[in-house]
């Protein structure tokens, strides 16, 4: 399911150009993906010279990286709720995103994600943001979402919500690992179903939707998340304010 039509110059382009709205003594969301990567990378390069910045992580892999490139990182409980400062921006990937003006303008910006199956923590710690811009390829851009949304599901859950989202035009597949014999296994210990639909017209009704149906742990509709869309093109980078 997932998309991968761009180049890492274009990806690259696009993590350092939302790298550069992190400031000094910021709390960062970093995303999960191959683009939001380029943005963890860069991040680490800020780190270096001397930047203050703590990471708050998306999944096992956006962890790891961190790590890796020497990102001081917290956990959410250290910095939401009571006094604590909260996450100041995020950066984070997208399967396909709205932001064609030919679009219906309340939904520039509604995205789907999880490809790498990271959705769940991802939306927590994206809709935990002040500000969450969002990174991407010309390859994700639509006017009309229609890529399958991956649905977290709790294993024993599996076939009622499938049941469920058959009832609600769509069909389900479980998304099965590429060098293991069975399902992929979420950071959670889940299942994921993607789910297609079509032509999805009106994203925040279809969340809502599949919200409600027991057993589903998160799904990759983010609707209302997102700031800004920061697109890396051949030659630049173009920023869609949402
Ligand atoms: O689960 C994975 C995430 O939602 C990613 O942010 C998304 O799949 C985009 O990844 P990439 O930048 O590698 O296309």
């Amino acid at each position: 399911m997932k998309t991968t039509g761009g180049t890492d110059d274009q990806k690259r382009r696009a993590g350092e150009s939302a790298a550069e709205a992190v400031t000094d003594g910021a709390v960062v969301g970093l995303g999960t993906g191959s683009t939001a990567a380029f943005a963890i990378r860069a991040i680490g390069r800020m780190v270096d010279s001397g930047l203050d910045v703590r990471g708050v992580p998306t999944s096992f892999a956006s962890r790891e990286l961190a790590r890796e490139q020497s990102i001081p990182l917290v956990d959410l409980e250290e910095v939401v709720g009571g006094d604590e400062p909260g996450i100041d921006l995020a950066i984070d990937g997208a399967d396909q995103v709205v932001i064609d003006e030919g679009g219906a303008e309340e939904d520039v910006g509604a995205m789907i994600k999880g490809g790498g199956a990271a959705h769940a923590r991802e939306k927590v710690v994206d809709a935990a943001a002040d500000r969450l811009l969002v990174v991407a390829d010309p390859s994700k851009e639509a006017t009309t979402l229609d890529s399958a949304v991956p649905v977290e599901v709790l294993p024993d859950a599996r076939a009622t919500v499938a049941r469920e989202i058959r009832a609600a035009g769509g069909e389900p597949t479980l998304r099965r690992a590429q060098r293991k014999d069975g399902p992929v296994v979420t950071d959670n210990g889940n299942l994921v179903l993607d789910c297609s639909f079509g032509a999805i017209d009106d994203p925040a009704s279809l969340a809502r939707t599949i919200a409600t149906v027991p057993g589903v742990l998160e799904h990759g509709l983010f609707v209302g998340l997102a700031d800004e869309v920061h697109v890396g093109t051949d030659d630049g980078v173009r920023v869609i304010e949402s």
